[in-house]
């Protein structure tokens, strides 16, 4: 059954999240999966992002190494043939992977690392880190999806309609993972992903 998490408060208060955790945020392209993070980052920075490989060329203002690390093809292959990635998919004409070292460097530290990934990606984590904790990120509506893909003005037209046309088998699969949380009010979506991150296991007083 699907479960959709409420807001059970507006507290702004800073939580703290477990530790080393795996924990993968997915859902369709345009859904809000990399503000969510970006936001969930800014307020719990104990949490670590990892920065994934892809072969498609930057966005305006994306940095190397920052928002992703961008590589061509063949060295992409060459990564994959060496189990440099924990997983990997092809996604809309391009590859994206995550660094299998950095990752499990993290966790083995004692940090959670959250992992902002498509669905075959997001598929082999579950099947091979049982333990992985997935959350799966629904737009309210087909439509306004497109129109975030579109309003974020980033992507050529092509690539959108890729995008949207994987859309609907991604939606499909949402109860695949753990939990769903629609990303309708962004505030209540980000505060339904902290509160499920939460209790995922109790804080320790005065964290
Ligand atoms: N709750 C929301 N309401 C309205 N717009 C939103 C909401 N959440 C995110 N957006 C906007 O939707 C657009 C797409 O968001 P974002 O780039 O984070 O999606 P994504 O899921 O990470 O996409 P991709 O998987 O292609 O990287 C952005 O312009 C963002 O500002
Ligand atoms: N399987 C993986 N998917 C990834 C990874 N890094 C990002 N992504 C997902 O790809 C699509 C497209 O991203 P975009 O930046 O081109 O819009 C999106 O769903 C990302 O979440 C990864 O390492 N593995």
């Amino acid at each position: 059954m699907m479960q959709l998490l409420s807001i059970q408060n507006g507290a702004t208060t800073k939580k703290c999240l477990s530790q080393g955790k795996l924990i993968v945020l997915t859902g369709p392209s345009g859904v809000g999966k990399g503000t969510l993070m970006r936001s969930l980052l800014q307020r719990h920075p104990e949490l670590y992002y990892s920065v994934s490989a892809t072969t498609r060329p930057p966005r305006p203002g994306e940095t190397d190494g920052k928002h992703y690390h961008f590589i061509n093809r063949s060295k992409f292959e060459k990564l994959v043939a060496s189990g440099e990635f924990l997983e990997w998919a092809e996604f809309a004409g391009n590859y994206y992977g995550t660094p299998r070292q950095a990752v499990l460097n993290q966790i083995n530290s004692g940090k959670s690392v959250v992992l902002e990934i498509e669905l075959e990606g997001a598929r082999q984590i579950r099947s091979s880190f049982a333990e992985a904790f997935s959350i799966f990120i629904l737009p309210p509506s087909i439509n306004e999806l497109e129109k975030r893909i579109r309003g974020r003005g980033q992507d050529p037209e092509d690539a959108i309609a890729r995008r949207l046309r994987r859309a609907q088998d991604e939606i499909n699969a949402a109860e695949e993972f753990d939990i769903q949380i629609v990303n309708d009010d962004f505030e209540a979506a980000l505060r339904s992903i902290e509160e499920a991150l939460d209790n995922l296991q109790p804080c320790k007083e005065n964290s």
